[in-house]
């Protein structure tokens, strides 16, 4: 059923807008016919709704998942594999209207939802390629009559809980795994952005993934996922949003003890040594700091920047964001789209305020650009300093407030006063100080003078507050296998061999 609000959207495939759930290969509504609506940031306008599931839905799409578990399972890798591949192939075919459906629930410039649809769909085709390479091992034998061997086995039923920032992404780099290992998942994606992980589902089906293998759940979180802890049949949970919720989530599948991930929040610094080159260095702080207007859990939220080119720095990053153009994100030109609710635009607010209480500058931007829009202005701020909020929280939002350091040591310092550690970025043109600085860094992920470090071939994740594994890369599968020990045992002497 397609939502008239949504044909505005000029799709060339309608059949991709769901408005129910879609478990155990049935498109369902909720018990009682409960839903929820899901707004357009931009405009405010009612998109549509999807159904608000509750715990007894939970419950069925637990049971559909651990009764299609033995069957995927026994699937061989190369069959599991040539579906994930078709699905990515198909993910890539609607390449337009995934897109025009993430501008519409999220966001983000069409641009921007292309380039995520790519990136989502990469997960998938990378993971189809590593369904073929879960090898075991053969061990020498510490037995004569003994031969020990592992197998990797698939984990099982797998629940999946993402955020509204990548509403596409963060879902294949879960399901690609889970997936090509031989699990089954049970999705609950954020419910301001829904309508990109049906419209995977609705892809999943077309390609011939089987019932019950991957499943979307829309509703109330607290119920949907209360089930999901708490079911011993969900043998592991993925994990994707703030670091607040990854702790409780984690606590609540203690008592299963459930296989877990969590890909948590971060607090990124910036550091732009005396000896960088400062073009570059800019270009990399636009890209690690704006992206999604500032919401992704890799951008810059902290940009430290050596005496001695602070001001050049901040005169070429201040002309730089000034030429970003705030608006709807399906109008030509526009690079910067609204946050995703007012309180991701009153936390901006806050963290400004706070800092410009404490001394800080704003060198540009500052204001919301209406007393009612989720629109905020790009903003560099001078002065600042650890004592403000900027320096310990995680804004999410287009704020670079600039940091000065005088020497490497300080740098390393301030970069790593953090209780998060998920990526962090510096510019030099000194090898020595870029191993020094690279080790010396308490992050998952370093970028070297570039701002954009993700990619589906290398390991994404953090450390410390900012969360437990690796997804994408060849270590993304194995969180969605169990290494299995084999002792054989009455081997035997060969005979063959003289005593
Ligand atoms: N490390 C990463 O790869 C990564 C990627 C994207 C976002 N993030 C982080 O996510 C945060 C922003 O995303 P968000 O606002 O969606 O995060 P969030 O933690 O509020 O929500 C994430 C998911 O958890 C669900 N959820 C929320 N409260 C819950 C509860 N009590 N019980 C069960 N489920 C619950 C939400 O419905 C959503 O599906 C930021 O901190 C960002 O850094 C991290
Ligand atoms: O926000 C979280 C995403 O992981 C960002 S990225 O596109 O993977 O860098």
């Amino acid at each position: 059923m397609n939502d008239l609000a949504f044909s505005g959207l000029e799709l060339t495939d309608p059949g991709l807008l769901r408005q129910r759930c879609h478990v155990d290969g049935a498109w369902v509504a909720a018990d009682g016919g409960a839903t929820l609506a899901v707004f357009d940031p931009a405009t405010g306008a009612c998109l549509g709704s999807v159904p608000d599931l509750g715990a007894a839905e939970t419950r069925r799409a637990i049971e559909a998942a651990g009764a299609a578990f033995p069957r995927w399972q026994a699937k061989l890798a190369k069959e599991r594999s040539a579906i994930l591949r078709r699905w990515f192939e198909l993910i890539l075919a609607h390449q337009e209207d995934l897109a025009r459906i993430m501008t519409a629930e999220q966001g983000k410039p069409l641009a921007e939802a292309r380039g995520e649809i790519a990136y989502a769909a990469s997960f998938i085709e990378w993971f189809a390629e590593e369904a073929k390479r879960t090898y075991g091992d053969t061990i020498p034998t510490y037995q004569a009559d003994k031969r020990l061997v592992t197998i990797r086995q698939p984990v099982g039923v797998c629940a999946a809980v993402t955020p509204w920032n990548f509403p596409a992404a963060m879902i294949t780099r879960k399901a690609g795994p889970a997936l090509a290992a031989g699990c089954t998942m049970i999705v609950k994606p954020a419910s301001a952005t829904p309508y990109s992980a049906l419209a995977l589902a609705e892809l999943a089906a077309r390609v011939g993934v089987p019932k019950g293998v991957f499943n979307v759940l829309t509703g109330s979180a607290t119920r949907i996922v209360g089930e999901l802890t708490a079911s011993p049949v969900v043998r592991k949970l993925t994990f994707t949003g703030s670091t607040e919720i990854g702790k409780v989530l984690m606590r609540q599948c203690a008592d299963t003890v459930k296989k877990v991930s969590l890909e948590l929040g971060g607090n990124a610094p910036f550091i732009v040594f005396e000896d960088a080159d400062l073009d570059a260095a800019v270009d990399g702080a636009m890209l690690s700091k704006y992206r999604n207007s500032g919401q992704t859990c890799v951008c810059t939220n902290r940009l430290l920047v050596q005496r001695k080119v602070y001001d050049d720095f901040a005169a070429r990053l201040k002309e730089r964001v000034e030429t970003l153009k705030v608006g709807n994100g399906f109008e030509a030109g526009v690079t910067q789209g609204p946050l995703i609710d007012a309180g991701a635009v009153r936390k901006v607010e806050e963290h400004i305020a706070d800092a410009v209480a404490k001394g800080a500058k704003v060198l540009t931007g500052g204001r919301r650009l209406s007393a009612e829009g989720l629109f905020f202005p790009p903003t560099v701020l001078t002065g600042v300093t650890p004592e403000m909020k900027v320096a310990s929280e995680e804004t999410f939002g287009p704020l670079a407030p600039l940091f000065v350091f005088d020497d490497e040591a300080e740098a390393i310092r301030l970069a790593n006063d953090t209780e998060y550690g998920l990526a962090a970025y510096f510019y030099t043109r000194d090898l020595g100080r870029a191993w020094r600085v690279a080790e010396a860094l308490e992050y998952g992920m370093v970028g070297i003078n570039t701002g954009h470090i993700s990619t589906e071939v290398a390991p994404f994740g953090g450390i410390k507050a900012s969360g437990i594994g690796r997804e994408g890369s060849r270590y993304g599968i194995d969180e969605y296998t169990e290494i299995k020990y084999l002792a054989m045992g009455g081997i035997g002497a060969c005979n063959a061999v003289p005593a």
